[in-house]
């Protein structure tokens, strides 16, 4: 397979055999260094989608390469080199802040860990939290120790499910204005499922619209603006859910 960032081929994931599939076939390859969303309803399959791209979820059919390697065959290579943060994964609750992020910078082999996490914590302003067990903070808290958790190996390919949904207006400004600058630093790609249209419109250069399991469209946030006649994301992404024809001919 190619050495994308993601390549994905006819990515199939069936829970039940009685019923439909989660993700249905679903193809794509993002280059790397680019961002992209997942988008669509809730039910579309975009966490399934990312915990088969992770190596996390078995795939009922199809298959998939991260940076060039084949998730069924050799993926640690390649998780090595990745990371990803989702609200749906607790980090261990008693241990605090600091210690969880010395036992993952220990599996991600990170050099000086010590300055890693210093840096972490300035970045994601974790200073106070550092000493407190992970399970006492507040769900903003968390979420911004689940992204120094994604970035403590300085990943190439992050795989992001909601990264922002509980912060703060200003937090979560704050936290893409970080996802951009690691962005343009590092080159990383950046594959991000999300609800929240606005940032989907700042952050990717390329949206999947998933429904029911399958791209149903796909582009530029401004091409699908425009493909559909619309003033914003929002307004495709509901026209998607609720069936509606595009306004204007593709
Ligand atoms: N462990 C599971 N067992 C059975 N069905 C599941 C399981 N996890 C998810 N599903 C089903 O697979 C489909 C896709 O779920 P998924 O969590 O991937 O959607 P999503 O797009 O991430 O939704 P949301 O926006 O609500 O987080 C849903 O119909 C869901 O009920």
């Amino acid at each position: 397979m190619s050495s994308d960032a993601i390549h994905a081929e006819a990515l199939t994931k069936r829970y039940r055999t009685d019923g439909p599939p989660a993700v249905d076939g679903l193809t794509f390859r993002m280059p790397r260094g680019a961002t992209w969303g997942l988008l669509g309803g809730n039910g579309a399959g975009k966490t399934t989608t990312i915990a088969m791209l992770l190596g996390l979820l078995v795939p009922s059919g199809g298959r998939v390469a991260c940076l060039g390697h084949d998730m069924a065959r050799d993926r640690f290579e390649a998780l090595a080199r990745m990371n990803f943060s989702s609200p749906y994964i607790a980090l261990p609750a008693r241990i605090s802040v600091a210690e969880n992020l010395r036992v993952y910078a220990h599996l991600y082999d990170v050099p000086q860990a010590e300055r890693r996490i210093a840096q972490l914590a300035e970045e994601l302003q974790l200073g106070e939290l550092l000493d407190r067990p992970a399970g006492e903070l507040s769900a903003g808290q968390k979420t911004r120790v689940a992204l120094a958790k994604a970035l403590i190996n300085q990943p190439e390919l992050l795989l992001l499910d909601e990264p922002t949904a509980s912060l703060d207006p200003d937090t979560g400004d704050w936290v893409r204005s970080l996802l951009e600058r690691y962005r343009a630093e590092s080159g990383c790609a950046i594959l991000l499922a999300s609800h929240n249209m606005a940032e989907v419109e700042r952050l990717c250069g390329h949206v999947l619209m998933l429904k029911q399991g399958r791209v149903v469209d796909e582009g530029s946030p401004a091409a699908l603006v425009a493909k559909y006649g619309r003033e914003d994301l929002e307004q495709v992404f509901l026209d998607i859910a609720r069936g509606r024809q595009r306004a204007v001919a593709a």
